[in-house]
């Protein structure tokens, strides 16, 4: 006697999969509403209405054939008939959420390119109903070739003619594998089936789709997602230009009445050069991280950020990375260490390494002070037309080259040292939400306390450490602080290798203290003029104005340039140590993102002496 048919029950996770199974076959199968319930395969027996006796199978729900996870695995083993001591399935049932459907006829394409006889079953409906959301299974079926059933498995509805349609599915012409297709192509047919299939529906549903037509859109959407980065960085700018100049003049007043009330002294110095100079320059950035971050997370909090990722996915395809790589990569904007620790979410280990070695070129916020205080030095603030301000301009340009090295060094390494295949990636798009004031306000005021304990701490230590080191030995008469001290003896031997790129010695002495926080090549600055200053106004004045005295424009957009690559950051390379198991990783980090840096400010600054600016 031949064996019963095998029917599979595939899908989603969360389609009901489990609970139409139990409705079929009368097991008690544990079902919940949350994605992952089941994962193992589990059989049971159902009388078809014609009599014959067959095996249904529930599986486990997945996103995709490619296995990204053990759950996931068993279904693409089970279906494809690879699961040891098991045979392939004859009928394949694919479960769709009715009020999720573009999201589950991904999958769906991907399943029935398999050209096995199948049946969908378009599961709860009465849920879709409920939202206001009509649809007609008579315009799935035609795109899909394969009969549609409303089913609603909890309350046993559509059972038999699901039974019925699936004992009478025959075999079809295979459909594009995923090779011939890629993700984004299916999502993008997925959405036009799943709008066409759609009767009608509420209005708030119908906003949000459009909305989705819009953003996901493969011409228009990438091009929105362009201009929205591009008015964040205009905003940057123009927006923090009062505040900060209100703190600007604040730092000035307290430098100016500190040094007012105390005699001239070891502490008056160490305080007005060391602190208030250099940990003040250093603090007048806050307006403008906080705006950064007040557009981060409002595009989290909106559900946006789900869709730039999907935007996104094509791009990182294209340089050999998944997009699954996009969150890590993105939290690196706020700082690569949180950014390097996500990457434990991705699966494949060459995947996630090129993800950590590319991280640190994500420009992290850390990077914002530097890149500000000199673009306002020397970029003037003047309008390219249409409103465009010219320095955030240059920021959006700065931004962009990070991005585009770190492609550009993610596609050679997934061509050498992390040889691999890029992987599929899926996820679920959140539901559109107006952000919560409450809790914009509750990120962008822990933003801001990261950023002022970073200025109370770590560089508020560098800067005395590099004030002592910069006034002692005391200069003979006549001879300049600086290049007495033992901090200006380093930075003299260090000129030497960054003289090539332009950088002067006391950009070299800003290189070194940088090592423990970017922002501290800021207040090292700040604090070697004060300490070079030859009379107290001198010594008051903005950072802006001292630069802009001792800086030619190439030396500016040099240092700018070594910024966008050099790995400035102590803990980034121990996260890296860390996470990759030992030395070796970061040490090849360090040495492709220095030379990288290397080459970037030395060509820029050749380009721009070339160029006579
Ligand atoms: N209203 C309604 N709820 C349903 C229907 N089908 C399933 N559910 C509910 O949806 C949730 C998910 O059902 P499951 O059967 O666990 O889904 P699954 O596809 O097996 O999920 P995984 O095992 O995670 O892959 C449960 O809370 C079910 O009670 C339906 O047709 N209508
Ligand atoms: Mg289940």
């Amino acid at each position: 006697m031949s064996r019963p048919r095998k029917i599979a029950l595939v899908g989603n996770p969360n389609a009901g999969k489990s609970a139409l199974f139990n409705a079929l076959t009368g097991a008690r199968q544990k079902i919940a509403n949350y994605p992952g319930v089941t994962v193992e395969r589990k059989s049971g027996r159902l009388v078809l209405p014609t009599g014959e006796p067959v095996e249904l199978t529930d599986l486990p729900g997945a996103y995709g054939l490619d296995a990204t996870s053990p759950d996931e695995e068993v279904t693409s083993k089970v279906i494809r008939g690879q699961f040891p001591g098991e045979a392939e399935p004859d009928v394949l049932v694919i479960v769709l959420d009715a009020s999720n459907l573009e999201q589950h006829l991904v999958f769906a394409q991907e399943l029935l390119a398999l050209g096995k006889p199948t049946v969908i079953a378009l599961n709860m409906v009465d849920l879709a109903e409920r939202d206001g959301l009509v649809l007609d299974p008579s315009v799935l079926e035609e795109e899909l070739g394969v009969r549609v059933v409303p089913t609603v498995a909890v309350r046993r509805r559509g059972l038999t003619e699901l039974a019925e349609a699936a004992s009478s599915a025959g075999l079809r012409e295979p459909g594009p594998s995923l090779t011939e297709i890629g993700e984004t192509e299916r999502r993008v047919a997925a959405h036009a089936m799943a709008n066409g299939a759609i009767l009608s529906e509420t209005r708030q549903r119908r906003l949000h789709a459009r909305l989705d037509s819009v953003l996901l859109n493969p011409w228009a959407g990438p091009v929105v997602l362009f201009a929205l980065l591009f008015v964040i960085f205009q905003a940057v700018f123009a927006w923090a230009t009062p505040f900060a100049d209100a703190l600007e003049a604040g730092v000035g007043a307290l430098h100016d009445t500190v040094t007012g009330l105390m005699p001239a002294s070891f502490v008056r110095d160490l305080l007005t050069e060391g602190i208030i100079s250099g940990v003040g320059s250093v603090v007048v950035f806050l307006p403008q991280i906080v705006i950064l971050f007040a557009f981060i997370l409002a595009m989290e909090a909106s559900g946006y950020m789900a869709r730039a990722a999907f935007l996104m996915d094509r791009m990182m395809a294209s340089v050999g990375l998944s997009g699954r790589s996009f969150i890590p990569l993105l939290s690196s904007f706020a700082c690569a260490i949180p950014g390097i620790m996500a990457t434990r979410s991705i699966t494949d280990p060459k995947d996630r390494l090129t993800t950590i070695l590319i991280a640190p070129m994500m420009t992290c916020s850390a990077r914002l002070p530097v890149y500000a205080v000199i673009i306002a030095a020397f970029i003037p603030n003047e309008s390219v037309g249409w409103g465009v301000g010219l320095q955030g301009l240059v920021l959006f340009a700065l931004y962009v080259a990070g991005v585009l090295g770190a492609m550009l060094v993610a596609l050679i390494l997934r061509r050498s040292v992390t040889k691999g295949a890029a992987s599929g990636f899926i996820m679920e798009l959140p539901k559109y939400q107006l952000p919560r004031p409450g809790d914009l306000l509750l990120g962008l005021w822990q933003r801001a306390w990261i950023f002022l304990r970073r200025a109370g701490t770590i560089i508020f230590m560098v800067t005395v450490v590099l004030w002592i080191m910069l006034s002692f030995p005391r200069a003979e008469p006549g001879q300049s602080q600086v290049d007495a001290s033992f901090a200006g003896k380093i930075a003299n031997g260090l000129a030497v290798v960054v003289e090539p790129i332009g950088f002067n010695r006391d950009m070299a002495l800003a290189l070194i203290p940088a090592m423990a926080a970017r922002e501290v090549a800021v207040s090292s600055l700040a604090t070697t003029y004060a300490v070079d200053a030859s009379d107290e106004d001198e010594e008051a004045a903005e950072l802006g104005e001292q630069l802009k005295g001792r800086w030619t424009l190439p030396m500016a957009l040099a240092f700018l340039a070594w910024f966008v690559f050099a790995p400035q950051c102590m803990s980034t390379i121990a996260v890296t140590r860390r996470e990759t198991n030992g030395w070796k990783w970061p040490t090849f980090m360090l040495a492709y993102l220095f030379g990288l840096a290397y080459v970037a400010a030395g060509a820029t600054y050749w380009l721009a002496v070339w160029a006579g600016l």
